[in-house]
Protein backbone atom coordinates (compact mmCIF):
# COMPACT_ATOMS: atom_id res chain seq x y z
CA UNK A 1 0.00 0.00 0.00
CA UNK A 2 1.20 3.55 -0.78
CA UNK A 3 1.56 5.77 1.51
CA UNK A 4 -1.31 8.26 2.08
CA UNK A 5 -0.79 12.45 1.86
CA UNK A 6 -1.33 13.54 5.14
CA UNK A 7 -3.67 16.89 4.72
CA UNK A 8 -5.00 19.98 6.51
CA UNK A 9 -8.59 21.09 6.72
CA UNK A 10 -10.11 24.51 7.08
CA UNK A 11 -13.27 25.58 6.50
CA UNK A 12 -16.51 24.04 4.96
CA UNK A 13 -17.58 24.83 1.77
CA UNK A 14 -21.03 24.76 0.14
CA UNK A 15 -21.24 25.62 -3.67
CA UNK A 16 -25.22 25.92 -4.44
CA UNK A 17 -25.95 26.44 -8.18
CA UNK A 18 -29.28 27.75 -8.64
CA UNK A 19 -31.41 28.13 -11.18
CA UNK A 20 -34.59 30.24 -11.96
CA UNK A 21 -37.45 29.86 -13.42
CA UNK A 22 -37.76 32.84 -15.12
CA UNK A 23 -41.20 32.49 -16.62
CA UNK A 24 -42.76 31.25 -12.89
CA UNK A 25 -40.94 34.87 -11.72
CA UNK A 26 -42.37 36.59 -14.11
CA UNK A 27 -45.95 35.65 -13.71
CA UNK A 28 -45.75 36.94 -9.96
CA UNK A 29 -46.58 40.65 -9.18
CA UNK A 30 -44.17 43.40 -9.30
CA UNK A 31 -44.68 44.19 -5.46
CA UNK A 32 -44.59 40.67 -4.59
CA UNK A 33 -41.70 40.28 -6.28
CA UNK A 34 -40.21 43.45 -4.72
CA UNK A 35 -40.69 42.03 -1.47
CA UNK A 36 -39.36 38.47 -2.10
CA UNK A 37 -35.96 40.82 -3.60
CA UNK A 38 -35.77 42.47 0.14
CA UNK A 39 -36.17 39.39 1.78
CA UNK A 40 -33.54 37.58 -0.29
CA UNK A 41 -31.10 40.72 0.12
CA UNK A 42 -31.89 40.85 3.61
CA UNK A 43 -30.92 36.92 4.27
CA UNK A 44 -27.27 37.90 1.79
CA UNK A 45 -26.57 40.57 4.54
CA UNK A 46 -26.65 38.12 7.45
CA UNK A 47 -24.82 35.97 5.32
CA UNK A 48 -22.12 38.74 3.85
CA UNK A 49 -21.35 39.56 7.31
CA UNK A 50 -19.46 36.17 8.53
CA UNK A 51 -16.72 38.01 6.82
CA UNK A 52 -16.62 40.58 9.17
CA UNK A 53 -15.43 38.81 12.37
CA UNK A 54 -13.85 36.02 10.42
CA UNK A 55 -16.36 33.25 10.93
CA UNK A 56 -16.74 32.03 7.28
CA UNK A 57 -17.08 33.72 3.88
CA UNK A 58 -19.29 34.53 1.55
CA UNK A 59 -19.83 35.14 -2.43
CA UNK A 60 -22.40 35.44 -5.18
CA UNK A 61 -22.17 34.98 -8.87
CA UNK A 62 -23.94 35.09 -11.58
CA UNK A 63 -23.69 32.07 -13.98
CA UNK A 64 -23.36 31.57 -17.89
CA UNK A 65 -24.88 29.27 -19.40
CA UNK A 66 -27.48 26.84 -19.63
CA UNK A 67 -26.12 25.02 -16.07
CA UNK A 68 -27.48 27.37 -13.97
CA UNK A 69 -27.83 31.28 -13.20
CA UNK A 70 -26.68 31.96 -10.01
CA UNK A 71 -24.23 30.66 -7.43
CA UNK A 72 -23.75 31.09 -3.83
CA UNK A 73 -20.75 30.06 -1.62
CA UNK A 74 -20.47 29.50 1.51
CA UNK A 75 -17.71 29.15 4.00
CA UNK A 76 -18.52 28.31 7.45
CA UNK A 77 -15.97 26.37 10.26
CA UNK A 78 -18.14 23.67 10.55
CA UNK A 79 -20.61 21.36 8.21
CA UNK A 80 -23.96 22.20 10.51
CA UNK A 81 -23.70 25.82 9.59
CA UNK A 82 -23.86 24.91 6.03
CA UNK A 83 -26.75 23.17 6.44
CA UNK A 84 -28.37 26.02 7.89
CA UNK A 85 -27.83 28.82 5.49
CA UNK A 86 -29.01 25.54 3.14
CA UNK A 87 -31.99 25.81 5.12
CA UNK A 88 -32.23 29.62 5.16
CA UNK A 89 -32.25 30.00 1.33
CA UNK A 90 -34.72 26.95 0.92
CA UNK A 91 -37.09 28.60 3.71
CA UNK A 92 -37.55 32.19 1.56
CA UNK A 93 -40.08 32.49 -0.74
CA UNK A 94 -37.65 33.27 -3.63
CA UNK A 95 -36.47 29.54 -3.05
CA UNK A 96 -39.65 29.03 -4.82
CA UNK A 97 -38.53 30.19 -8.41
CA UNK A 98 -35.16 27.90 -8.16
CA UNK A 99 -34.08 24.68 -8.49
CA UNK A 100 -30.90 23.09 -7.55
CA UNK A 101 -29.15 21.64 -10.60
CA UNK A 102 -25.49 21.20 -8.92
CA UNK A 103 -24.52 21.67 -5.83
CA UNK A 104 -21.16 20.73 -4.13
CA UNK A 105 -20.14 20.24 -0.29
CA UNK A 106 -16.34 20.10 0.66
CA UNK A 107 -14.10 21.21 2.99
CA UNK A 108 -10.95 23.79 2.00
CA UNK A 109 -7.96 21.31 1.94
CA UNK A 110 -4.26 21.73 1.60
CA UNK A 111 -1.82 18.77 1.55
CA UNK A 112 1.50 18.56 2.55
CA UNK A 113 3.54 17.38 -0.34
CA UNK A 114 5.23 20.75 -0.64
CA UNK A 115 5.90 21.04 3.06
CA UNK A 116 9.19 20.36 3.97
CA UNK A 117 9.66 17.53 6.55
CA UNK A 118 10.16 18.43 10.14
CA UNK A 119 8.19 21.79 9.48
CA UNK A 120 4.94 23.17 11.39
CA UNK A 121 2.98 24.76 8.71
CA UNK A 122 0.97 26.35 11.43
CA UNK A 123 4.12 28.79 12.37
CA UNK A 124 3.37 30.74 9.37
CA UNK A 125 0.07 32.97 9.75
CA UNK A 126 -0.31 32.91 6.26
CA UNK A 127 -1.08 28.92 6.47
CA UNK A 128 -3.92 29.45 8.59
CA UNK A 129 -5.26 32.40 6.38
CA UNK A 130 -5.14 29.60 3.43
CA UNK A 131 -7.53 27.22 5.37
CA UNK A 132 -9.78 30.07 6.44
CA UNK A 133 -9.49 32.09 3.16
CA UNK A 134 -12.10 35.42 2.64
CA UNK A 135 -12.93 34.60 -0.49
CA UNK A 136 -11.60 36.98 -3.16
CA UNK A 137 -13.42 40.45 -4.55
CA UNK A 138 -12.49 39.64 -8.26
CA UNK A 139 -14.89 40.20 -10.97
CA UNK A 140 -14.88 36.20 -12.03
CA UNK A 141 -15.30 33.24 -10.70
CA UNK A 142 -14.52 29.34 -12.57
CA UNK A 143 -15.67 26.45 -10.70
CA UNK A 144 -15.54 22.66 -11.59
CA UNK A 145 -14.57 19.45 -9.65
CA UNK A 146 -12.16 17.02 -10.55
CA UNK A 147 -11.21 13.66 -9.52
CA UNK A 148 -7.04 11.84 -9.76
CA UNK A 149 -7.37 8.80 -12.13
CA UNK A 150 -7.58 4.97 -10.96
CA UNK A 151 -6.82 3.66 -14.13
CA UNK A 152 -4.24 0.62 -14.66
CA UNK A 153 -0.80 2.46 -14.78
CA UNK A 154 -2.28 5.76 -14.19
CA UNK A 155 -3.36 5.21 -10.84
CA UNK A 156 -2.75 8.27 -8.65
CA UNK A 157 -2.88 6.21 -5.61
CA UNK A 158 -0.74 3.48 -6.05
CA UNK A 159 2.26 5.92 -6.74
CA UNK A 160 4.45 6.24 -4.03
CA UNK A 161 4.71 9.68 -2.46
CA UNK A 162 8.07 10.86 -3.58
CA UNK A 163 6.40 10.43 -7.20
CA UNK A 164 3.48 12.22 -6.01
CA UNK A 165 5.17 15.24 -4.64
CA UNK A 166 8.03 15.93 -7.27
CA UNK A 167 4.58 16.10 -9.59
CA UNK A 168 2.51 18.54 -7.56
CA UNK A 169 6.13 21.05 -7.27
CA UNK A 170 5.62 20.78 -11.14
CA UNK A 171 2.28 21.81 -10.59
CA UNK A 172 2.93 24.39 -7.90
CA UNK A 173 5.14 26.07 -10.06
CA UNK A 174 2.97 26.68 -12.98
CA UNK A 175 -0.15 28.27 -10.17
CA UNK A 176 2.62 30.37 -8.52
CA UNK A 177 3.80 31.62 -12.56
CA UNK A 178 -0.04 32.78 -12.39
CA UNK A 179 0.55 34.70 -9.01
CA UNK A 180 -1.65 37.99 -8.99
CA UNK A 181 -3.84 36.95 -11.80
CA UNK A 182 -5.57 34.25 -10.65
CA UNK A 183 -6.18 32.71 -7.14
CA UNK A 184 -7.65 29.40 -6.24
CA UNK A 185 -9.16 27.62 -3.28
CA UNK A 186 -8.70 24.00 -4.08
CA UNK A 187 -11.05 21.94 -1.51
CA UNK A 188 -11.50 18.49 -0.41
CA UNK A 189 -14.65 16.27 -1.31
CA UNK A 190 -13.74 12.56 -0.60
CA UNK A 191 -16.01 11.31 1.34
CA UNK A 192 -18.61 13.95 0.89
CA UNK A 193 -19.52 14.31 -2.82
CA UNK A 194 -19.27 12.42 -6.16
CA UNK A 195 -15.93 14.08 -6.94
CA UNK A 196 -12.19 14.11 -4.86
CA UNK A 197 -12.04 18.21 -5.04
CA UNK A 198 -13.72 21.16 -6.06
CA UNK A 199 -11.28 24.02 -7.89
CA UNK A 200 -12.22 27.35 -7.41
CA UNK A 201 -10.48 30.04 -9.54
CA UNK A 202 -11.01 34.05 -9.03
CA UNK A 203 -9.58 36.32 -11.37
CA UNK A 204 -10.39 39.98 -12.97
CA UNK A 205 -9.40 38.49 -16.25
CA UNK A 206 -11.91 35.44 -17.55
CA UNK A 207 -9.52 34.35 -20.17
CA UNK A 208 -6.59 33.77 -17.38
CA UNK A 209 -8.21 30.59 -16.14
CA UNK A 210 -8.89 29.23 -19.75
CA UNK A 211 -4.68 29.93 -20.09
CA UNK A 212 -3.74 28.32 -16.93
CA UNK A 213 -5.88 25.44 -17.12
CA UNK A 214 -4.81 24.68 -20.64
CA UNK A 215 -1.60 25.27 -19.16
CA UNK A 216 -1.84 22.72 -16.60
CA UNK A 217 -3.85 20.25 -19.12
CA UNK A 218 -0.06 19.66 -20.38
CA UNK A 219 1.66 19.44 -17.42
CA UNK A 220 2.22 15.34 -16.42
CA UNK A 221 -0.34 15.53 -12.93
CA UNK A 222 -3.00 16.63 -14.81
CA UNK A 223 -2.47 14.97 -18.50
CA UNK A 224 -2.42 11.88 -17.01
CA UNK A 225 -4.39 11.54 -13.82
CA UNK A 226 -6.83 14.71 -14.09
CA UNK A 227 -10.59 13.59 -14.60
CA UNK A 228 -12.86 16.70 -14.94
CA UNK A 229 -16.32 17.19 -14.19
CA UNK A 230 -18.43 20.40 -15.22
CA UNK A 231 -16.90 23.55 -15.58
CA UNK A 232 -18.81 26.95 -14.54
CA UNK A 233 -18.08 30.62 -14.99
CA UNK A 234 -19.65 33.08 -13.39
CA UNK A 235 -19.32 37.43 -12.49
CA UNK A 236 -19.59 38.47 -9.13
CA UNK A 237 -23.22 39.73 -8.04
CA UNK A 238 -23.34 42.83 -6.01
CA UNK A 239 -26.85 43.49 -3.97
CA UNK A 240 -27.64 45.94 -6.95
CA UNK A 241 -26.40 43.45 -9.25
CA UNK A 242 -28.50 41.15 -7.65
CA UNK A 243 -31.55 43.46 -7.99
CA UNK A 244 -30.89 44.29 -11.49
CA UNK A 245 -31.07 40.51 -12.62
CA UNK A 246 -34.09 40.17 -11.33
CA UNK A 247 -35.57 43.23 -12.59
CA UNK A 248 -37.37 43.73 -15.47
CA UNK A 249 -34.96 46.02 -16.70
CA UNK A 250 -31.75 44.69 -16.20
CA UNK A 251 -29.15 47.81 -16.61
C1 LIG B 1 -3.67 29.20 -9.44
C2 LIG B 1 -2.61 28.64 -9.13
C3 LIG B 1 -2.36 27.36 -8.42
C4 LIG B 1 -1.35 27.16 -7.52
C5 LIG B 1 -0.31 28.18 -7.07
C6 LIG B 1 -1.44 25.80 -7.07
C7 LIG B 1 -0.52 25.23 -6.18
C8 LIG B 1 -0.78 23.99 -5.59
C9 LIG B 1 0.11 23.36 -4.63
C10 LIG B 1 1.44 23.96 -4.15
C11 LIG B 1 -0.48 22.19 -4.24
C12 LIG B 1 0.09 21.16 -3.24
C13 LIG B 1 -0.01 21.62 -1.83
C14 LIG B 1 -1.40 22.03 -1.43
O1 LIG B 1 -1.59 23.26 -1.30
O2 LIG B 1 -2.28 21.19 -1.32
C15 LIG B 1 -1.72 22.09 -4.94
C16 LIG B 1 -2.65 21.05 -4.75
C17 LIG B 1 -3.71 20.85 -5.62
N1 LIG B 1 -4.05 21.60 -6.72
FE1 LIG B 1 -3.21 23.33 -7.27
N2 LIG B 1 -2.52 25.18 -7.69
C18 LIG B 1 -3.08 26.10 -8.53
C19 LIG B 1 -4.17 25.88 -9.40
C20 LIG B 1 -4.79 24.65 -9.53
C21 LIG B 1 -5.71 24.28 -10.57
C22 LIG B 1 -6.12 25.16 -11.71
C23 LIG B 1 -6.09 23.00 -10.34
C24 LIG B 1 -6.97 22.15 -11.25
C25 LIG B 1 -6.09 21.22 -12.07
C26 LIG B 1 -6.30 21.32 -13.54
O3 LIG B 1 -5.49 20.70 -14.28
O4 LIG B 1 -7.23 21.96 -14.02
C27 LIG B 1 -5.50 22.56 -9.12
C28 LIG B 1 -5.72 21.34 -8.53
C29 LIG B 1 -5.11 20.98 -7.34
C30 LIG B 1 -5.47 19.82 -6.58
C31 LIG B 1 -6.61 18.87 -6.92
C32 LIG B 1 -4.61 19.73 -5.51
C33 LIG B 1 -4.60 18.64 -4.43
C34 LIG B 1 -3.86 17.45 -4.99
C35 LIG B 1 -3.59 16.32 -4.05
O5 LIG B 1 -3.38 15.21 -4.58
O6 LIG B 1 -3.60 16.52 -2.83
N3 LIG B 1 -4.67 23.57 -8.68
N4 LIG B 1 -1.87 23.17 -5.80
Amino acid sequence: MSQAVSTYEGWYVYHDFRKIDWNKWKSINPSEREQMIQELLETIQKWSSVENNRKGSFGQYAILGHKADLLFVHLRPTIDELNEVKLQFDKLDFADVTSTPYSFTSVVELSSYTIPPGTDPFSDPAFRERLEPILPKTQYVCFYPMNKRRLGDDNWYMLSVEERRKMMKSHGMIGRSYAGRVRQIITGAIGFDDWEWGVSLFSDDPLTFKKLVTEMRFDEVSARFGEFGPFYVGCRLTSDGLTSLLSDNIK
